[in-house]
């Protein structure tokens, strides 16, 4: 099978309350595996993931959805067309419960019930509890069990692991590991460890605009100079033990990202 692009960003430029904040951006993100979206603090990574949606303002350049153009389309038309999105801060609703959350999020007869319940059993066994009463990862569950039911082609996934204890960091980057072998996903993600474990190809913003794009995300995190450049971290802190195996898991000093740094 010949890998293509589900999504393709050509010159977007975005703005909100008329301030540019995506400036002619340009990137594609493979129709398999995770592609991450990195840059320090408010360089554009949420807003690039808003224009693409729709919910900011487009005043320049195309999206491509598996070769179609949808940049003039409203928000719900690209949803449909099977766009998902998990916000940051996760947005579930707190006084439902974790049943009633999924069941909302259905788009059509035939919700991918079986994988949701797989992938977090979790959510099975809380199924008539709050979701308010949910623990920060619990709720990044239920975000992402939301965006899993229905049939999209892209998951566009912002934070997910943000504010996060070390163990549950991990719970929540093997369910994006597990949902990327079914769907596409491009990952904003301030945890260099979980980027490296999750991403194939890379995409860093600063200013509004892209500084780079690679194939391997792994080999920008191998290079010190480049990620204290482009992202602003020491390399101590995607280093250690998490960063030398692709495969490990993110420890509690792994953990510390750039967010942490930059303030
Ligand atoms: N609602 C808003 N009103 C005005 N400016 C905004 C708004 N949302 C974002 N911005 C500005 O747009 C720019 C890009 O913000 P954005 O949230 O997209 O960055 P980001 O890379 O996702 O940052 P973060 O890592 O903090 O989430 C920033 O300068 C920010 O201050």
């Amino acid at each position: 099978m010949t890998v293509g692009n589900i999504l393709t960003l050509s010159g977007l430029t975005g703005s909100i309350g008329g301030q540019q904040v995506v400036e002619d951006v340009s990137f594609s993100v493979p129709d398999t595996g995770v592609t991450a979206l990195l840059g320090r603090n408010g360089v554009g990574k949420t807003s690039t993931i808003k224009a693409v949606l729709g919910l900011i303002t487009r005043t320049a350049g195309t999206v491509e959805l598996a070769g179609e153009r949808v940049e003039r389309e409203p928000t719900h038309r690209i949803v449909r067309r099977g766009v998902g999105y998990v916000p940051e801060d996760r947005e579930v609703f707190s006084k439902l419960t974790v049943a009633e959350n999924l069941r909302l999020a259905e788009r059509d007869g035939s919700p991918r019930r079986e994988l949701v319940d797989t992938l977090f059993p979790d959510l099975v066994k809380r199924a008539g509890q709050a979701a308010g009463t949910l623990s920060g990862g619990q709720q990044q569950m239920v975000s992402l069990a939301r965006a899993l039911l229905n049939r999209n082609r892209v998951l566009l996934v912002d934070e997910p692991t943000k504010g996060l204890a070390p163990r549950i960091v991990q719970e929540v980057a093997e369910a994006l590991a597990e949902a990327a072998k079914t769907v596409p996903i491009l990952l904003v993600e301030q945890n260099l460890a979980v980027v490296r474990q999750l991403a194939a190809g890379v995409v860093v913003l600063s200013g509004g605009r892209v500084v780079h794009t690679g194939e391997s995300a792994s080999e920008l995190l191998d290079d010190a100079d480049m990620v204290r450049r482009l992202l602003g971290v020491g390399s101590d802190h995607h280093g250690g033990a998490a960063a030398a195996s692709p495969t490990a898991a993110p420890t509690p000093s792994a953990a510390v990202t750039e967010r942490g740094d930059r303030a």
